[in-house]
């Protein structure tokens, strides 16, 4: 349902120069599996979501969503996905119920169909008691749960959820996480990025462990943690982490020794 061919994407920043977000990643994610991206600040998580949800296009490699390609047919990619950010907006002056009916329409639900979701999503995410309630007057778990309405509201096969329980409670994380849960069961494709390894560990069948842009690792977390000798997902990460840094700084001083070689006329 979700195919991710040697996905690479590069960023023209001008205090740094060009900036290798993402760097041949590949995975693939089926019917009924949430599939983790666990990753650090600036590791390439959110790059690569926003090419799967078509927000950016790759520089290189391809991903196919629910059949299409997010290149070549963006328009049919969105309308089988949801896509929830922490930069999903909850808008002042919309009532929940406004808000989510909102994104419905824009989906193209016809009315009967989009208030027969509306009565669905709103029970099912226990949202009936703040239907009225303005964005502006909402907490924070409550635009948790608007935002999740909106992007499962023409219930889509594809989920794409990017760091969906950052600046949470515990509380409201476990409600995400358990409705994540649920939706899997339902048989969604779920992409879900996060720093966490407990949420990696409670809700993933299968983790990519991503860093400085590239897959360090991938495959079932038993079977990860087992393959490199590892008691845990956290020592895990940890250990590929330190091998990742220590190979960059590898490839750092080779290119300085061949850099100042070159200067002063030695061969290496
Ligand atoms: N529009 C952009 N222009 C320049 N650089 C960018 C842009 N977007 C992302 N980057 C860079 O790409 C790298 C990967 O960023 P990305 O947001 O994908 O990481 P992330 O894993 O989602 O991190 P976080 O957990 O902090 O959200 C970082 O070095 C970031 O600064």
């Amino acid at each position: 349902m979700i195919h991710v061919e040697h996905l690479g994407k590069s960023f023209h920043d001008y205090q740094r120069g060009w900036v290798e977000a993402v760097r041949d990643v590949s995975f693939d994610c089926r019917p009924g599996e949430i599939f983790g991206l666990l990753g650090p600040n600036g590791a390439g998580k959110t790059t690569t979501l926003r090419i799967l949800s078509t927000v950016l296009k790759p520089t290189t490699g391809k991903a196919v969503v629910a059949g299409y390609d997010v290149v070549d047919d963006p328009m049919e990619v969105r309308r089988r996905i949801g896509f929830m950010s922490a930069g999903t907006g909850i808008y002042d002056r919309m009532t929940a119920w406004e808000l989510v009916a909102y994104f419905g329409r824009l989906y193209g639900l016809p009315k009967d169909r989009l208030r027969e979701r509306m009565e669905t999503v709103f029970g099912w995410l226990r949202m009936d008691d703040f239907r009225d309630v303005l964005g502006s007057k909402m907490s924070t778990g409550m635009k948790q749960k608007v935002s999740i309405a909106r992007t499962i509201i023409h219930d889509p096969p594809v989920l794409i959820f990017d760091e969906p329980t950052s600046g949470l409670d515990i509380l409201v994380q476990r409600i995400v996480l358990d409705k994540i849960l649920e939706l899997r069961d339902l048989g969604k494709t779920i992409v879900f990025s996060t720093h966490s390894m407990s949420e990696v560990e409670r809700l993933c069948s299968r983790v990519a462990i991503i860093y400085r842009g590239e897959l360090q690792a991938q495959g079932p977390i038993d079977e990860l943690v087992a393959r490199h000798g590892q008691p845990d997902v956290e020592e895990l990460f940890f250990a590929l982490v330190e091998q990742a840094d220590a190979r960059h700084a590898e490839t750092a001083r080779e290119a300085l020794e061949t850099t100042s070689n070159r200067g002063t006329g030695r061969t290496p």
